[in-house]
């Protein structure tokens, strides 16, 4: 099958690496000249749980990535999504499916917005986090930690589920739970609970660039802070009726982590994945994505609940102040993705049906 990977990340290079070397034809465009020209030779290596070599074409427009594409798949933070979303709207047919992998604050509501604009809907899936644990190496090589056990899957709209899942399943194997509803993916998706706190608490190791495991950064103190944001998340999951998960369980299900609490499983994490160091600068997607994108889009869901999140604000005003940005306005609030003014329950109608379809009061 021909599969079209958008982005030339850690992601990215792991998705295009282990399809390439599974038999379909990949092809990838980064928006920046420069990662295409490097990754121009079309051969990828990994190294790690998968290793070897695989051919795959770097297409020089989006536009030829993504024709005929089986699968399309963006694969980038969620600050890259809206601009590549909108290189691909203009492309993207009702037959093709398109994977947000991963999709972070309900980031795929603006790709079916886009859609719907255009009177198209594709199929789009949203993935709670990646596949792959994995790190870029050079350009056009990966190491690949892990291959994650189990991932939460829903489509919008969320009739198609069943028909995403069997696709998702024949290009990757049975690693995915097909969910009821896109806001319980992106409700659980784990990343900043676990990854906030954490670089907030060893900033001075990433602006020393010093080699850090980011397991071994949560100690039992970061790993309280940890389960103090968790747990107001799950105060929104409980108010929207979503999955609860909370991030030990995470762990349990997509790393087969053991322990009875978080710095039981961290250092669980740690022994399997062996890896990967922690974040090694001020700018850092665990913060610049993390926090705008999903921090902002728990605390603006639980407000909209009538929700206190104050652990989860406080981190928000705090690194908004560090990285003089205000992310509670560049962020996914509720306004921004086209839910302001909604109730719970038509939240979580908007997620199962996208833009395409009116709501039922509406
Ligand atoms: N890596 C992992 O193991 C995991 C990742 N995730 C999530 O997966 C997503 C992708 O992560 P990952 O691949 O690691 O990210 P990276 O840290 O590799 O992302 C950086 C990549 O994104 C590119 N980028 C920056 N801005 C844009 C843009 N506007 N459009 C397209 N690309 C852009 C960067 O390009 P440049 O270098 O030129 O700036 C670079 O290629 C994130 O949401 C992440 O949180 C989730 C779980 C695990
Ligand atoms: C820390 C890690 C690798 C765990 O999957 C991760 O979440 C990320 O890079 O975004």
């Amino acid at each position: 099958m021909k599969v079209a990977i958008l982005g030339a990340g850690n992601v990215a290079l792991a998705t295009a690496y282990y399809l390439a070397s599974t038999g379909h034809s990949v092809q990838l465009w980064s928006p920046f000249p420069e990662e295409r020209a490097a990754l121009s030779g079309g051969l990828l290596t990994a190294e790690g749980v998968l290793s070897g070599t695989a051919d795959i074409v770097v297409a020089a427009q989006a536009e030829s990535c993504v024709a005929d594409a089986g699968l399309i798949v963006i694969a980038a933070p969620a600050f890259g999504h809206e601009p590549l979303m909108a290189a691909i709207a203009p492309h993207v047919t009702a037959a093709q499916t398109v994977l947000i992998h991963p999709v972070t604050g309900l980031s795929s509501l603006l790709l079916s917005r886009l859609m719907a604009e255009r009177g198209v809907a594709p199929t789009i899936v949203d993935a709670s986090t990646s596949l792959f644990t994995t790190r870029r190496i050079t350009a056009n090589s990966v190491r690949i930690l892990k291959v994650k056990d189990v991932i939460e899957i829903a489509a919008i709209p969320a009739a198609r589920g069943p028909q995403a899942l069997a696709l998702l399943e024949g290009l990757f194997g049975k690693r995915f739970r097909l969910e009821p509803n896109a806001l319980t993916v992106s409700l659980n998706n784990h990343n900043p609970v676990y990854h906030v706190p954490p670089l907030l608490c060893n900033l001075s190791r990433a602006e020393l660039q010093e080699d850090w495991m980011i397991w071994k950064g949560i100690t039992p103190g970061v790993a309280r802070l940890v389960k103090l944001v968790d747990d107001e998340r799950l105060a929104v999951v409980r108010r929207y009726g979503t999955k609860e998960v909370s991030v030990a369980d995470y762990f349990r299900q997509a790393h087969g982590a053991i322990g009875a609490d978080l710095p039981a499983i961290f250092l669980s994490v740690a022994e399997k994945l062996k890896g990967p160091i922690g974040p090694q600068s001020f700018e850092h997607r665990f913060m610049t994505e993390d926090v705008p994108y999903a921090l902002v889009f728990f605390l603006s869901l639980g407000e909209a609940a009538g929700i206190d999140m104050p652990i989860t604000r406080n981190f928000i005003e705090l690194t908004s102040a560090l990285y003089e940005r205000d992310f509670m306005a560049e962020g996914h609030t509720l306004d921004r993705l086209g839910l302001g003014g909604l109730t719970p329950d038509a939240i979580v109608a908007r997620s199962m049906s996208g833009f395409s379809a009116p709501l039922a009061a509406e």
